[in-house]
Order: C-alpha cells, then structure tokens, then sequence
C-alpha cells in the first residue's frame, strides 16, 4: 500500500461550508446549506475509502463514495484511496488523500522535491505518456458533455477521464473515423524531453524570517515556497533568479507585504527568447518606486549573460493579477527578440507570448495545416498576441487581418510584419468581439477565421460574427477545452462542423493542455 502523497487536501476551495450570522447564529444561506448537505451520504473530517474516476481541471483526482462525487489531490484514475472529506457541498465534496490503497499502475515518484506543497505542477506523480493519453480523453470528455459534441470512437463508459485507467490509449477515442462517426480527437501530441520547457518565468517574492525569499505560492494559497530549483524552467532562469534575490538583498530592497501593504518587490518576470537567447527581466513593484533601480538593472545585466531588457512594472492592485499597466526600462531595450521556425519576433513586456517554444511551432503548424491557405484568401487572426499566428498565415494568404487588445502587443505585431517584410498583415487594437463585427460593417470578408481566446473563451457576440460572416473554415486554437468545447456548441449550432481536433501538450506535468481544432462550414 502507497501512503499518501502530501498533496490531499491542499485546494483553496476545501474549507468547510456554511457561515455565521451578526448575531453569531448559522446565517440562513449556511442552514440552507448544512440542510443540503446533511443529504450527502458523506460526514465532514470522516474518512472513507474512494474509487478515482478521473481528473478534474486543476488536476484533482474525481473520486466516488457511494456515488457522490469527492475532489481529492493527489489521487489518480483507477486508484482506491483512503480520504477525509473536508468541505461539503450540495452536489459534490473535497477530501484529503491520507493513503493510496491500490495504486494506479501509472503513478511514479515526482521527481520536483517540492511537488508536494508547490502549486505550479500538478501531474508529476502521472507518467508522461498516461499525462498525454489523460490530456486527450480530458478534451473528447469536455467535448461530449459540455458541448454535445459526437467524438468518433468515444466510450462514455470511460468516464470521467478514462475511468479504471489513468487515460484512453490511442485507440479508444478512434482515429480518422468518417465524417459522420463524429469529430477526430488526436492523440496529445507530447514532448521528448518534458522539461526545462517554459520560456515565461513569474516568481512572487516575499519576506520570511526578515530575509527576501522568491519562488512559488503554495498550491492555492499566497504563502512562497523559497525553492531554487524549478524543473519546467531552465537553469539560466534558476541562476536568473537567485541573481536578482542576491542583488535586492545587497540593496537592502525589501519584497512587498500584502498583508501590512509596506515593501517594493513583488514579482520577479524572466522572458526568454528560445531561439535567440535574449532574455528580459521585469521587475513589479507595488508602488511607483523602486530605490536604487538603476543600481539593481545594472548588477543584473552584469551577472545573468544574455539580458537584453530589465524593465520596472508598477502594479499596486491586488494579488491576482501580476502586471499593472505601466512599464518603464530600467537597462538596455524595450522589447527581445526571438523566432519561431523562420520568422522573427519582437516582445515587449505586456505582450503574450506561447511559454512553450518547441510545441508552438506544433501547435502553429497544425493552425495553419487546418486553415487550409492556397494564397488567395482573406484570413483574420482574432486574439492575435505579437502577430505569430497571423505572419505564419499571411505569407500563405491574400491577406491577413489581426485584432489584439493588446495596445503594445499590436506595436510589435506591426514592427513584426515589417520585420519580415509581410506588407499583407494589418493589425487592429480592439476588443475582438467589438472589431469584427465593426469590419463586417465595413464590407470585410474572411474566407478563414482563427480565433485563439484566453481561457474564458470566446465572446458570445464575437462567435455570432463569425457564424454571420460565414467563413469557409474556423480553425479555434484554446487553452481550456471546456470553454472551447462551449463555444464549439455555438459555432455547430450556427453552420460549423468541428472536423478534426489536435490536442497539443504545452505544458507538461500540469493538468493544462492546448487543442487547435479544424472546423468547416457545413454546406461548403
Ligand atoms: C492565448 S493568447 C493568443 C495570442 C497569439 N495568438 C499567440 O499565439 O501568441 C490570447 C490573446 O488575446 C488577447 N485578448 C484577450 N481578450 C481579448 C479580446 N477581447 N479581444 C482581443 N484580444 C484579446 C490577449 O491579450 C492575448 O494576447
């Protein structure tokens, strides 16, 4: 029998339900809810023995007592475990993982020493080819239930991920089933070598014990774990950081308190250019000064070799967001420069940016393959970042729309067109859902639509134009299969038939994965 794995019980949502009223009695919404929760057929802090069905989205093992559903971390698909439910709700509960009773034949060691308390990983007790055939049953279940869309091949009986197994082999989701048998899910296309692989690093700093520490919030708290070595990050992010601590510290540069809301530091952000090797640093801080600045730019740029940029943010909102909105440079560029396949980009600091460098180029190529280009369509690019997808898109078409919110992330989309000398690219700052219908109006016609949202989605009134604006092919690159799979509902009910999905493993360890899907227009 397995012992637990030390991360039971860790979600920010395990508290137990209910409140007080003024009066210290049960407020009414908490009788409410301790009335609906006396029906469960689970007792809070009881322990039971569950059966894992299945993964959750943050990685949390879905797990069954009595039919009720439990979120448990740490538990894995097929696994019988020994838990302690610590937060009731009326139709599913939390539980700690005390002990795996019968382990998945998938579960490995995590290689991270601080897997365990870190929230940045959430997969690393799965073996990396279990995590790919998981990522793929995740998008065919968001698929078929959130959006009722037919996946070719797929086993309901499977579950919610995959049931007695840690995920569908390749061939139980079926590949290249005729067109009425429902949409292609392809196996996860993985990584040789899943590590060192982000090219973004955002590392919160604090004060424990009087000493400047930096490095990950405890899974679902703000509380920082001091760790120096990541293993999805390089080394020469690792050194990165350990330089600016060393620096601040001389400087005698104190991290921010949230709590008190006294101090400077708040984030260290590293960029780095995969190809090129430039790198940039942005240093947040909670109010507009950051003493000795200069000084600090300076001794960093002196030791790390390869920065080109160390910018100053000012961010004096609340924890949630890491950048405010003003930037300003502090030593060298505004902006590094890296390149994907053959064409380069700049990248300035409020510009997004694909964080895994080698499955981009996959992710892009399979985008592109499905937008179908023979060189005289009219494509727009909603969502459109720096201008990576549309480049890849106007050197194979007429021409190339693309819209970003974005103001800076439209500056250097322009300046990346130029660059590579693609006059037939045009950028636009807006809100998508405002732009498109706004060049309708203006008599624009697309013959290919990408759109590639954040992870709530796409906006109602943005999908609405596009089934309007009747496209040959949509091709929806997403983050969150479960928005993706929403949004994929609408677009069928208007005319678009998803043909082909492509899920692509752009963060390996974590529960995130990528899919860029190929749809068509039903009567083309
Ligand atoms: C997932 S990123 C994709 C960017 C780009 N396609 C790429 O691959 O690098 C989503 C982008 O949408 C932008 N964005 C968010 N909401 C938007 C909106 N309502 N309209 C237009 N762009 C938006 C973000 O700033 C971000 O650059």
């Amino acid at each position: 029998m397995a012992k637990g794995t030390g991360r039971g019980g860790r979600s920010k949502r395990s508290g137990a339900s209910g409140g007080r009223g003024r009066n210290g009695a049960p407020s009414a919404k908490a009788q409410a809810v301790a009335k609906d929760t006396a029906k469960a057929p689970v007792t809070l802090q009881e322990t039971y023995i569950a059966d894992c069905i299945g993964i959750g989205h943050e990685g949390e093992g879905v797990s069954r007592v009595n039919g009720f559903t439990l979120f448990v971390h740490g538990a894995l698909p097929g696994e019988k475990v020994k838990v302690r439910v610590t937060g009731l709700k009326k139709q599913y509960g939390f539980a700690e993982l005390l002990e795996v009773v019968e382990p998945s034949p998938d579960r490995i060691q995590a290689p991270c020493p601080v897997y365990a308390e870190c929230g940045g990983c959430q997969l690393q007790h799965l073996d990396y080819a279990a995590q790919l055939r998981l990522k793929r049953r995740m998008v065919a279940d968001n698929l078929e239930r959130i959006g009722k869309i037919r996946v070719a091949g797929y086993d309901a009986a499977g579950g919610d991920g995959d049931g007695g197994s840690a995920g569908a082999d390749a061939g139980s989701l079926g590949n290249g089933a005729a067109e009425d048998d429902g949409v292609v899910v392809h196996p996860t296309i993985g990584m040789d070598e899943p590590w060192q692989y982000r090219n973004k690093v955002q590392v919160p700093v604090g004060e424990q014990e009087g000493g400047l520490v930096a490095g990950f919030y405890a899974g679902g708290s703000h509380r920082i774990i001091d760790a120096e070595r990541c293993l999805i990050r390089s080394e020469a992010a690792d050194g990165i950081v350990q330089a600016v601590k060393s620096a601040a510290r001389e400087l005698g540069i104190p991290a921010y308190n949230a709590e008190k809301r006294e101090g400077v530091l708040r984030h260290v952000i590293i960029k780095s250019g995969y190809r090129t090797g430039e790198t940039m640093i942005v240093l947040v801080t909670a109010g507009p000064e950051l003493p000795h600045g200069p000084e600090l730019a300076e001794r960093i740029a002196q030791t790390v070799p390869g920065v080109e940029s160390v910018c100053h943010n000012v961010n004096d909102g609340a924890p949630g967001s890491v950048m405010g909105p003003s930037t300003n440079v502090l030593w060298g560029r505004d902006r590094i420069y890296d390149a994907i396949g053959d064409i380069r980009f700049a990248i300035s600091a409020h510009s997004f940016y694909q964080v895994n460098p080698l499955q981009t180029e996959a992710l892009y190529r399979k985008a592109l393959d499905y937008a179908g280009l023979t060189g005289s369509e009219t494509v727009i690019d909603a969502y459109c970042g720096v201008g990576t997808i549309s480049l890849f898109l106007a050197r194979r078409a007429k021409r190339v729309y693309g819209v970003e919110i974005v103001p800076e992330a439209v500056a250097d989309a322009r300046r990346n067109a130029e660059m590579n000398g693609l006059a037939n690219a045009e950028f636009t700052v807006g809100k998508a859902e405002d732009v498109l219908p706004s060049w309708r109006e203006q008599g624009i016609r697309a013959d290919v639509i990408v759109v590639d949202p954040p992870r709530k989605g796409c906006d109602a009134a943005l999908l609405e134009t596009i089934v309007a604006m009747r496209p040959q092919r949509v091709v929806y690159v997403s983050c969150n299969p479960s928005t993706l799979a929403r949004d994929l509902r609408v677009l069928e009910d208007g005319g678009f038939r998803p043909v082909e999905v492509q899920p692509v493993d752009m963060f390996p360890w974590t529960a995130h994965v990528e899919c860029v899907v190929g749809i068509c227009r039903v009567d083309t």
